[in-house]
């Protein structure tokens, strides 16, 4: 499925470019955030739902800034209340309210994708027995199978939407900042591009040509290293002894591949952007489940091959035709820790074009 969706990547990136176009032409720096969010928005709807939306400059972060709010709350909810005060009365309270409504919009937007799809089937006169087209209708079936309401199945859509959008625009946002913040290595992705295509931008990517993509791999890696956006949630069947430790059966645990990620027995520069960790023979030295990115097991993310497929597209698109630039320092970024880890400020960029015209 992934191959055959190259193109979209392709058409949603150069969008892309051509809406940040009109910061290279100025030189002024501006936040790069939104635009990637939409970049993410709009390939998920094509790719899974076979619906091709056209965001404008600000929807994608306003969807974004809605679920986030929605998501604060929820913490907020879980962390702040204390058990003997009735969840009754927090359903009556300004924030439970704001919450219903954030829940309830996004709801809509999904089930809206989800109906968009399913007249798309009546149209194109697909039937239950037609092979699955996207992964909607994957879920379609099983909603169909197990008999689920509209609401319950809108739900499972909103959480695999959730999943795929923010993840990776979190990560090809941190991508761009880095390769702004190291040029050496922005170069040598760039020199990459440059074997691979010639000095022609416009050239259509294939499923080859992102297999030589070596270095932009590596550095891709070592970004989901440093700044993996997820932990996971676990329930143990069992008691655990770690020694220093004891894990209750049913206790909940939050695994956090952050630590995992920068722990200096495994990593020979830890806090450091170094896509040599990534070499080959590194790779080799590591033990066995020293990096989890996508996690590991039968819950790991189905859509990990997706994310570096779209995130490759997106980098190896807009490097070709822009140099990135940041007054911002390494050592000087932040992050904040919500339901995922970003970046704690809209760094500032700037991007200047690598060819005359667009
Ligand atoms: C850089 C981007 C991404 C990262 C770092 C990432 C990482 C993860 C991780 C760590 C999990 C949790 C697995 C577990 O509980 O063990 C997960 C779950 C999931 N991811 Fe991703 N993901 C990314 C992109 C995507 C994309 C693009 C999609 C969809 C196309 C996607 C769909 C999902 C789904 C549906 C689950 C839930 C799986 C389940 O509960 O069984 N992810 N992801």
């Amino acid at each position: 499925m992934v191959e055959s969706n190259i193109s979209v990547f392709q058409e949603k990136a150069l969008k892309m470019c051509h809406m940040i176009n009109k910061h290279a032409e100025t030189g002024i720096e501006f936040v790069l955030r939104g635009y990637l969010v939409n970049f993410a928005i709009e390939v998920l709807c094509v790719t899974n739902f076979g619906c091709d939306i056209n965001l404008n400059e600000n929807d994608g972060i306003k969807l974004k800034e809605a679920l986030d709010s929605g998501l604060e709350l929820i913490m907020k909810f879980i962390i702040q209340i204390p058990y003997n005060i009735s969840l009754t009365c927090a359903k009556f309270s300004k924030d439970c309210r704001r919450l219903n409504q954030l829940m309830k919009d996004y709801w809509h937007f999904c089930n809206k994708l989800l109906q968009d799809r399913l007249r798309n089937r009546t149209l194109l006169q697909e039937d239950e027995h037609s092979l699955p087209k996207y992964f909607s209708d994957v879920l379609l079936e099983k909603a169909t199978k197990d008999k689920l309401s509209s609401e319950d199945t809108g739900k499972l859509v909103a959480d695999f939407f959730f999943g795929g959008f923010d993840t990776s625009s979190v990560i090809l946002h941190y991508t761009l900042l880095l390769l702004a913040i190291f040029p050496e290595h922005q170069e040598h992705v760039y020199r990459e591009q440059m074997d691979i295509f010639g000095n022609n931008p416009e050239i259509e990517l294939s499923w080859e040509q992102l297999s030589k993509m070596e270095f932009l791999t590596r550095v891709l890696k070592e970004v989901l290293r440093l700044y993996c956006p997820i932990g996971i949630f676990r329930k143990p069947t069992s008691d655990i002894d770690l020694g220093d430790y004891k894990l209750p059966k049913g206790s909940t645990l939050f695994i956090m591949f952050y630590s995992l990620h920068r722990n200096p027995k495994i990593w020979s520069h830890p806090n450091e952007f170094h896509p040599d960790h990534f070499l080959p023979e590194e790779c080799a030295r590591r033990p066995k489940g020293s990096y989890l990115p996508f996690s590991l097991g039968p819950k790991s993310c189905p859509g990990s091959v997706y994310a570096m497929t779209s995130l490759k597209i997106a980098v190896s698109t807009a490097i070709r035709r822009y140099k990135f630039e940041t007054g911002v320092k390494f050592e000087e970024l932040e992050y904040k820790y919500g339901i995922l880890l970003e970046p704690k400020e809209e760094y500032l960029l700037r991007i200047t074009n690598r060819v005359p015209q667009l």
